[in-house]
């Protein structure tokens, strides 16, 4: 089973960032080292919360003490997810470079936490940039949504090409593996919402029911639920498959529920076992 160092923010109440990704990975059986980026009362898309930003000496801080330990050698892999500021950004950034000189094979999966199609850019001014500029030349996976996609690779994403083609002009900078989601292309069927991936000159769609929610933490779940998966199979195609059905099962009980927040908790059958199984396809 993987050791998956885990950056990313923390809320108290709900399921975003760490208290998304963290627990369906170690209900899968992963071992899972959180540092967390922020702490907040609850995730920013209600509008108002409570908390702070970390400053970016902790983080460095945990590491080091992780370091220390001596584990590192035996660290598969680093998840980064949102950031809270661009200092950060750089802890993060060192944090992966560290963890690489210590063991060659493992792999940074950095998400992109920049914004979405309906709020915009939801990060402090300089994160986006970083992310571009830094970060991502640096990581081996990526996960950005259509939005961040389109804001990374500076043009508009609408026909499968265009995703096509942003995608291999990301892998071009830097990540070798790419998750895009949330994907709504010209040919994505009413009802539907899709996802694609792309690895070694080969991409794969998939695209599951829209269900009637708006959440927060659905990215954060999927791309550690990618990473788990690329892990374990080495496969982009098997990864999608996996990780679109266990977050499709986790938003339709959280749908059914009303709920605000995605049951994490309640529905976790759903990361090991996904009551419905969606195929990808080559594209
Ligand atoms: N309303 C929805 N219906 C069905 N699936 C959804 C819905 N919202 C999100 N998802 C799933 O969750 C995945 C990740 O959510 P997304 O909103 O793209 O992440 P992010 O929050 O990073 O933008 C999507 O690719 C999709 O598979
Ligand atoms: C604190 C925090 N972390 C992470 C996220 C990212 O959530 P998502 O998985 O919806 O991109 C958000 C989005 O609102 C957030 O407020
Ligand atoms: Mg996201």
């Amino acid at each position: 089973m993987p050791s998956i160092l885990s950056i990313q923010s923390w809320v108290a109440y709900g399921h975003v960032g760490n208290a998304s990704a963290i627990f369906p990975l170690q209900r899968l059986g992963a071992e899972v080292w959180g540092v967390h980026t922020v702490q907040f009362s609850n995730h920013t898309g209600y509008g108002a919360w409570r908390g702070q930003v970390f400053g970016a000496e902790l983080i460095r801080d945990c590491v080091q003490g992780i370091e220390e330990r001596g584990v590192l050698p035996r660290c598969d892999a680093v998840l980064s997810g949102y950031m809270g500021s661009a200092e950060i950004g750089a802890a993060i950034l060192d944090a992966a470079r560290r963890v690489k000189a210590a063991n060659p094979q493992a792999l940074w999966c950095c998400d992109p936490v920049i914004g979405d199609v309906g709020r915009g850019i939801f990060v402090r001014p300089g994160i986006p940039e970083f992310l571009r500029d830094e970060a991502l030349p640096a990581a081996d996976i990526a996960t950005p949504n259509q939005f961040e996609l389109e804001w990374l690779t500076g043009g508009e994403v609408t026909t499968l090409e265009d995703a096509k083609a942003a995608v291999a002009a990301l892998q071009a900078r830097g990540p070798r593996c790419v998750l895009v989601t949330s994907l709504r292309l010209t040919d994505t069927p009413e009802g539907e919402i899709g996802m694609l991936a792309g690895e070694g000159g080969r991409f794969w769609r998939l695209s599951t029911p829209m269900l009637p929610l708006s959440v927060n933490g659905a990215g954060d779940a999927i791309a550690a639920l990618f990473l788990f998966h690329r892990l374990r199979s080495g496969s982009a195609a098997d990864a999608l498959a996996a990780a679109a059905s266990s977050v499709f099962g986790l938003l339709r009980r959280t749908a059914e529920a009303g709920s605000r927040e995605i049951l994490t908790v309640a529905a976790q059958e759903e990361f090991v076992a996904p009551s419905r199984l969606f195929a990808p396809e080559t594209c």
